[in-house]
Formats: C-alpha cells, sequence, structure tokens
C-alpha cells in the first residue's frame, strides 16, 4: 500500500515535517501555500492530510476538491477557519492541539494587559523619539483590580491563575464553568452583566461560534466601568470593533490590547489609530515553546491516525487510542457489519435505533462502535458515509438514536445487538466477535445462530416445514450459486424461521424470484458486506 501523503500548507515547525517523514509518511511542506487559495485548491486532491495553522481556510470548496482528504489536522486550537460541517459530511477527522499553546496564549495576555495599563508601546516611540514625556504616560496599577475572565476554558483558567499572582480579583463569566471548578481556580463565577459592570480589565477567551461573536458590542460597553481596559487574545469578531473605536473615543474604554481582528491578516484598520489601543499580529500563540508543542502533537496525532486508526482530540470523531484501536478494530467491523444488514433489509424509513452493548462489549470505547453501527445503517443510502460523517447524517434524517450497556447477560464474553425501529416493524441483529477476530451474527430477529459474515450472503425468511433445505439447495445449484455456509434458525417448530447463507458471488434477481416462488418462503434478499 502507498504511504499516505501529507501537505503543510502553514508555517509549521519544521520538527513536524521531520515527524511524518519517520513515520513514513510522504509529505510536501509549503508554508506559504495557505495563503495562495487557487494553488492549495488545485493540489489538494493528492493528500491524505492537511496539516495547518490559522492561514489555511479549509472552506467547503477546499474539501469538496480534497478527494482523498482523510483527515485535517490543527497545529493550535481554533478550528474556526475549517469547515467542520463540510468536513463531516465528506468524512474527514478534524483535529486539534486543545493544550499546545495554552499557556503561551495566556502569557500574550497578560502581557497585553500590562502593555496597556502602562501604555508600553507609545512610551517606547515616545521615548525613541526623544521626547521624554515623562508625565504622558501615567499608568494604573493591576494590583488590586478586579480582572474579568470571558471564558474560562483551558486559557482563561491560565490567565486567572497568573492575574490571581499578581494580585488581581478575578470574576468569570463562562456557563460551562462549574461552582467548584470556579472555587479551585479561585475565581467568582458571575454573570456577564454583572462582569461588565465590576471589571477594571476584562480578558477575553471563548471560542468564536454564534453564541459569542460580538458577545462585546455597543450595549456591553455601556453596561462597563467608565475607564475599563479590554483584551482581545481569543477571535476578532467577539468585539465589534466599529463599537470598540467609539467606546474608546467616548473615553469609556481606556485602552485595549488587540491581538485578533476581525478581518486578517489585519492591514488597516480603525483601532490602528486610536491613542493607547496596543496590537500584536495574532501573536498568541507565537512561542517557540508552544509552536513546537502544537507541531509535534499535530504530526503525531495525524500519523497515528493515517497508520493506525487511532484519534484524539478530533472534533469531529469520538477519540480512539492507540492501544485500544487494534482491540477495537474487530468490533468496528461487528458494527458496521450490523448495520450493513439492518441497512440492507430494511426497506422503509428507519425511525429509531437501539445500539445495546453487552459483556465485555459495554466496557469498550462504544461512541467509536456506535459511529461505526450508523455507518453501515446508512451505507446503503449514501455510500461515501463513514464513522465521521454517519452521526450526522443519521441526524440530519431525524433518526433517534440511543444507547444501551449491561452485564454479561448469556454465553457470549459480550455481543453488541442493533434494534431498528421503521413505522411498519422492529428488526434486530446481534453480533459478535471470536478469538479470531472474525465477526459474526448470532441473533436475528431473536433466532439464536452462528453464521460467518461473507461477501456475498442470502437473507431468508420462511416457515419452518420440511424440504426447505432441499428446495434452497436445488434452485440454487441449478442456477450455478455455491453455497459456502448455511445457517439455519427458529422460533418454534412449524414457526416462523430464517435462514442466512453465504455464498461464493452475487446472486441474480431471477434466482431469488425463483426461491421466493415458492409458498413456504416469506422472504429473500441479497446482501453485500465490505469484509
Ligand atoms: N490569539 C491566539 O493566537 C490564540 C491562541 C490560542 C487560542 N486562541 C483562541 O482562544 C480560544 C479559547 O481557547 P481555550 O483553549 O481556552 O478554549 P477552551 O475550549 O478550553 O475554553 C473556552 C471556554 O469558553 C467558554 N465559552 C463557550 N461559549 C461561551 C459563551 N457564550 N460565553 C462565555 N464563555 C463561553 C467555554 O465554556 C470554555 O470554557 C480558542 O477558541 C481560540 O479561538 C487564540
Ligand atoms: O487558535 C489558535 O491556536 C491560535 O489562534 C493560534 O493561531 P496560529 O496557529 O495561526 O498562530
Amino acid at each position: 500500500m502507498a504511504a499516505p501523503k501529507v501537505l503543510v500548507s502553514d508555517k509549521l515547525s519544521e520538527t513536524a515535517v521531520q515527524i511524518f517523514r519517520d513515520r513514513g509518511i510522504d509529505v510536501d511542506f509549503m508554508p506559504e501555500l495557505g495563503k495562495d487559495k487557487e494553488k492549495l485548491l488545485s493540489i489538494i486532491d493528492q493528500y491524505d492530510g492537511l496539516a495547518i495553522r490559522s492561514a489555511t481556510k479549509a472552506t467547503e470548496k477546499l474539501i469538496e476538491a480534497a478527494a482523498k482528504l482523510k483527515v485535517i489536522g490543527r497545529a493550535g486550537i481554533g478550528v474556526d477557519n475549517v469547515d467542520i460541517p463540510a468536513a463531516s459530511r465528506k468524512g474527514i477527522i478534524v483535529m486539534n492541539t486543545p493544550f499546545g499553546n495554552s499557556i503561551t496564549t495566556a502569557e500574550h495576555a497578560i502581557a497585553l494587559i500590562f502593555a496597556v495599563a502602562r501604555e508600553l508601546p507609545a512610551a517606547d516611540t515616545s521615548t525613541r523619539a526623544g521626547k521624554w514625556e515623562k508625565s504622558k504616560f501615567m499608568g494604573v496599577e493591576i494590583t488590586g483590580k478586579t480582572l474579568g475572565v470571558i471564558g474560562c476554558g483551558n486559557i482563561g483558567a491560565v490567565v486567572a491563575s497568573r492575574a490571581i499572582g499578581l494580585k488581581m480579583n478575578v470574576v468569570a463569566f463562562d456557563p460551562f464553568l462549574s461552582e467548584e471548578r470556579a472555587v479551585k481556580l479561585g475565581v467568582e463565577k458571575v454573570d456577564l452583566d454583572t462582569l461588565l459592570a465590576r471589571a477594571d480589565f476584562i480578558t477575553l477567551h471563548t471560542p468564536m461560534t454564534d453564541k459569542t461573536r460580538g458577545i462585546i458590542n455597543a450595549a456591553a460597553f455601556a453596561k462597563m466601568k467608565t475607564g475599563v481596559r479590554i483584551v482581545n487574545c481569543a477571535r476578532g469578531g467577539l468585539i465589534v470593533e466599529a463599537d470598540l473605536v467609539e467606546a474608546l473615543k467616548s473615553g469609556k474604554v481606556a485602552g485595549a490590547g488587540i491581538d485578533v481582528f476581525e478581518t486578517e491578516p489585519a492591514t488597516e484598520n480603525p483601532l490602528f489609530d486610536m491613542p493607547n489601543v496596543v496590537c500584536t499580529p495574532h501573536l498568541g500563540a507565537s512561542t517557540s515553546e508552544a509552536q513546537e508543542n502544537v507541531a509535534v502533537q499535530v504530526a503525531e496525532q495525524m500519523s497515528d491516525y493515517l497508520l493506525k486508526g487511532a484519534v484524539s482530540n478530533a472534533i469531529n470523531m469520538p477519540s480512539i487510542t492507540a492501544e485500544e484501536a487494534p482491540v477495537l478494530k474487530p468490533f468496528v467491523k461487528l458494527a458496521e457489519m450490523l448495520g450493513a444488514f439492518v441497512g440492507q433489509a430494511t426497506e422503509s424509513a428507519i425511525q429509531e435505533v437501539e445500539i445495546l452493548f453487552d459483556g465485555s462489549v459495554s466496557e469498550m470505547n462504544t461512541r467509536a462502535l456506535i459511529s461505526a453501527t450508523l455507518a453501515g445503517l446508512i451505507r446503503p443510502q449514501v455510500a461515501d458515509v463513514n464513522m465521521v460523517s454517519a452521526p450526522i447524517m443519521v441526524k440530519e434524517r431525524g433518526i433517534q438514536v440511543s444507547e444501551v450497556k449491561r452485564d454479561k447477560s448469556g454465553v457470549f464474553d459480550g455481543y453488541i445487538k442493533l434494534t431498528v425501529k421503521t413505522a411498519n416493524q422492529t428488526r434486530s441483529v446481534a453480533g459478535t466477535c471470536f478469538v479470531d477476530g472474525k465477526p459474526r451474527f448470532i441473533q436475528i430477529k431473536d433466532i439464536n445462530l452462528d453464521a460467518e459474515i461473507g461477501r456475498h450472503m442470502i437473507y431468508l425468511t420462511n416457515k419452518d416445514t420440511p424440504g426447505t433445505i432441499g428446495m434452497l439447495g436445488t434452485v440454487f445449484g441449478k442456477n450455478g450459486v455455491n453455497i459456502a455456509n448455511f445457517q439455519l434458525g427458529r422460533k418454534d417448530q412449524g414457526g416462523d424461521a430464517i435462514a442466512l447463507l453465504y455464498v461464493d458471488g452475487p446472486v441474480p434477481e431471477a434466482v431469488l424470484d425463483e426461491v421466493r416462488s415458492h409458498d413456504q418462503i416469506t422472504s429473500a434478499k441479497a446482501l453485500q458486506f465490505d469484509i
């Protein structure tokens, strides 16, 4: 098999390139390509992986053109430059490195707080110009002042701890911050209005979402103390820049430290003309330590995925560690086969799906197994689906999915049972993996059997009457269909029965019609499994 190929289209540390090479991955290092949309678009179809920072925009158009792409690795935190829904629909994993640059970015926020409190850049420029304007640059102390942290996750928490070390009082607004964690961090959890009213300094550390876009706007400025100072090292667009300009002009805001802008690269911006605004060009993550961290991490994560199927820090897929990947692999296959069985056997719209994990399987990574089951289930309708895209597609179709876990309940160490409801019927199939790692069906419609899964299979439902096996043998035999394995099961003597045949090739519909023409046969369906 050819080695996977990765493109690095942003300025990542070359350590990442070395890691890809050491792992046997072909890598093209084109750090300026992120800025050249057309060139990137023209070559993206050659790559299995794309490693980026924030300059590369992984748009829907780029993702559509990425015929082989399996993974986008963001060496950093914010993934707002990646169209995640488009990537997910195409089955592309998007991963980031959530901790590698958090300390560095928090330090930049603290640096900007000091720079704004003491007008350091302006004082530096004035002094170099020989002006010695000692009385012009009257600053403020930060000791004893209140810092409002909006978004108290990884970076916000580090900023809070540094600020507490600097003797500031910290209040935090973050709907997902628990009281316990707030107490542990030594911050006071408050609502947004309270933060705006009490803070002398405000620092932003939320992701860019529909809820956070423009969170600091004219209405928010109106609720702040006069003379407040604001720092944004998160994302441009969290602050409405035009409103900040007005607040600076009116004196409501005494200063601002801005690392991120509504439009980047920011080569022109009304904030550049404002006094006591300290601007940096999206430098939050730019230290050698952080860049080394994120480059190493992204290269290792992408390599682990491309070479071993291990998934870590993915935004759109449950994690699978390198250790669990080989153990999980046969069960992922089984889950897909169960989904594929029901997906092919069911012709009306699926309304509900229940996936039961029994015994040892219930202790595995069931989120990954659910994704695999759903992928198998809807593949008959959507050919290109995989474990990344399946949960989204199932949700888009309004199908309810539930998971049940239970202790070992039968003779098998563990098994998976998939039950699907449509408007007319409920269908179930269960399976397990034996020590040989091969998946097997062990129950269909609550009827026990033990069926090895083959590429081509025939699923029959029938009445349990004498002569059925003979009839099937005759029909298939005279039509040249060779049976590799034949499994039968029934509820009660003379009652509902099923048969699952593993055959050596595709079975023509005409042959199935002949089978169907016999009175004891209720249904006959050819199934295919990607095994
Ligand atoms: N300037 C830079 O170079 C730079 C570097 C790294 C990260 N960042 C930005 O910083 C952001 C935060 O990074 P992080 O690692 O701390 O992320 P994180 O996920 O650990 O923390 C984000 C926090 O924001 C909170 N949050 C979400 N929605 C909110 C809302 N509506 N109101 C208040 N809080 C909300 C979350 O609960 C979470 O605790 C990233 O998303 C990225 O955009 C910028
Ligand atoms: O989200 C991030 O990690 C930062 O914004 C850093 O972006 P950069 O990698 O382009 O410096």
